[in-house]
């Protein structure tokens, strides 16, 4: 019965020592993950999301629906009921994409967002940190201008990133932009780059894989600088989908080791994954000059959007399966070389969701490259959460320390 007592307060310790975290624009659960990947000391007090499909998703995987609903419903007061220490936030992009009519805060999808943040003003306990995620072009927008101002009304130090997987050695080029947000007295450990806009993440990695891209365009910096850093694409690949070639590769240079999960996605529904992935000659085509192509040996793959399978022009790249990365020179025509769509779980390895992640069977094809495509880098956002969470020590925790020891 002691012993009981003493578990019981054990763990009742430890969950005493986190931080309370709300994940907002919840998806799949990137930013779950990347909280995972990090190491944090953290709960999620609440996911939101309004879509449905993503919700089964999340829930299939944590365990946990979250709040399904506009979060453009949630008052300051909803908010402060949550006492929440840290807020992830990954809103909608369409309003800043290039690709898009860029109509910014005028968009109806960029409301959510600033509703919460106008929200923040109206909180008697504001949230202590701020992760948010989007576009790039999103730091040239009306609705990140109105961010900023109300994050230094209410005392918040930030320092914001552009940042691809191709910096953290994954062969995936996804630029995206992140704001890093604590509110005074937290700092950086790296105060020197407050208030600045960088493109390397050697402010809180300085390690071997990442390289300093200041004065690049946004884009990923030097590409064939990071090419070399990066581990081919083959290591992202189902392995059933090898040929058998590209399996006595892997064995030559892994030994047995299966490096990505060469499990179907959780419902076991696509027996016959080759025809399934495959591009058909008519797209090859009409399409083949727009096409990127990749082979298990690249280094770089295109950015994933949510339209990857439903269009081939610019949504992502489409592998060959057939010869080796000299083979698009020699190769009289694309359809030689036996293109294939990257499947599902290919796409979450590239954005180095785990193993364990699922999706619920009841999810079609096209459900999931559109939340895969919608969601984000755990290897780069896990790091930028470390760094966020590091120094923010009780001792200078301001008002919510009751749930840090
Ligand atoms: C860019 S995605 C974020 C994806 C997420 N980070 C992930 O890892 O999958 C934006 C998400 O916000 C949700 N969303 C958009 N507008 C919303 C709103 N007003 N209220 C709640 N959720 C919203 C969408 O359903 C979508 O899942």
């Amino acid at each position: 019965m002691e012993m009981q007592t003493e578990t019981e307060m054990e763990v009742e310790e430890k969950i005493c020592r986190c931080w309370r975290i709300l994940e907002f624009y919840s998806g799949i659960g990137g930013m779950r993950y990347s909280l995972l990947r990090a190491g944090i000391r953290g709960r999620v007090v609440e996911a939101f999301d309004i879509n449905n499909i993503a919700n089964d998703v999340y829930e299939h995987n944590f365990g946990h629906r979250p709040f399904q609903g506009n979060i453009q419903i949630l008052t300051p007061l909803d908010l402060d009921k949550y006492e929440a220490h840290a807020w992830l936030l990954s809103p909608p992009c369409q309003p800043y994409t290039r690709q898009g009519l860029q109509k910014d805060s005028a968009d109806a999808r960029a409301l959510s967002f600033i509703k919460i943040l106008e929200n923040m003003s109206h909180m008697m306990q504001p949230p202590l940190m701020l992760f948010v995620e989007n576009v790039v072009g999103f730091e040239t927008s009306n609705t990140h201008k109105h961010m900023m101002e109300v994050l230094a009304g209410i005392g918040f130090v930030t320092q914001e990133y552009i940042l691809s997987p191709l910096q953290f050695g994954v062969p995936y080029s996804r630029p995206r932009y992140f704001c890093l947000a604590k509110r005074k007295p937290l700092s950086f450990r790296n105060p020197s780059c407050n208030n600045l806009i960088l493109r390397t993440p050697s402010p809180f990695m300085p390690s071997k894989n990442n390289q300093s891209t200041d004065g690049s365009d946004g884009n990923d910096g030097n590409q064939e600088e990071f090419n070399s850093s990066c581990e081919p694409i083959i290591n992202f690949l189902e392995t059933h989908f090898l040929t058998g070639n590209q399996q006595e590769y892997m064995t030559f240079r892994f030994g047995t080791e299966v490096v990505s999960s060469p499990a179907d996605d959780g419902g076991g529904t696509y027996k016959n994954a080759w025809d399934i992935y495959s591009v058909a000659p008519s797209l090859i085509e009409r399409w083949g000059n727009a096409m990127d192509v990749v082979f298990p040996e690249s280094r770089r793959c295109c950015c994933f959007t949510k339209s990857y399978y439903r269009y081939v022009k610019g949504t992502g790249s489409l592998l060959a399966t057939s010869g080796d990365i000299n083979s698009r020179l020699e190769a009289p025509s694309l359809i030689e070389l036996g293109l294939r769509f990257f499947t599902p779980r290919e796409v979450a390895n590239l954005h180095s969701f785990p193993a364990e992640f699922h999706f619920p069977s009841h999810t079609s094809l096209r459900q999931r490259y559109a939340l895969l495509g919608n969601s984000m880098s755990v290897a780069v956002v896990a790091p930028l959460l470390q760094y966020l969470f590091s120094e923010s020590t009780t001792s200078k925790i301001p008002t919510l320390s009751k749930d840090i020891c």
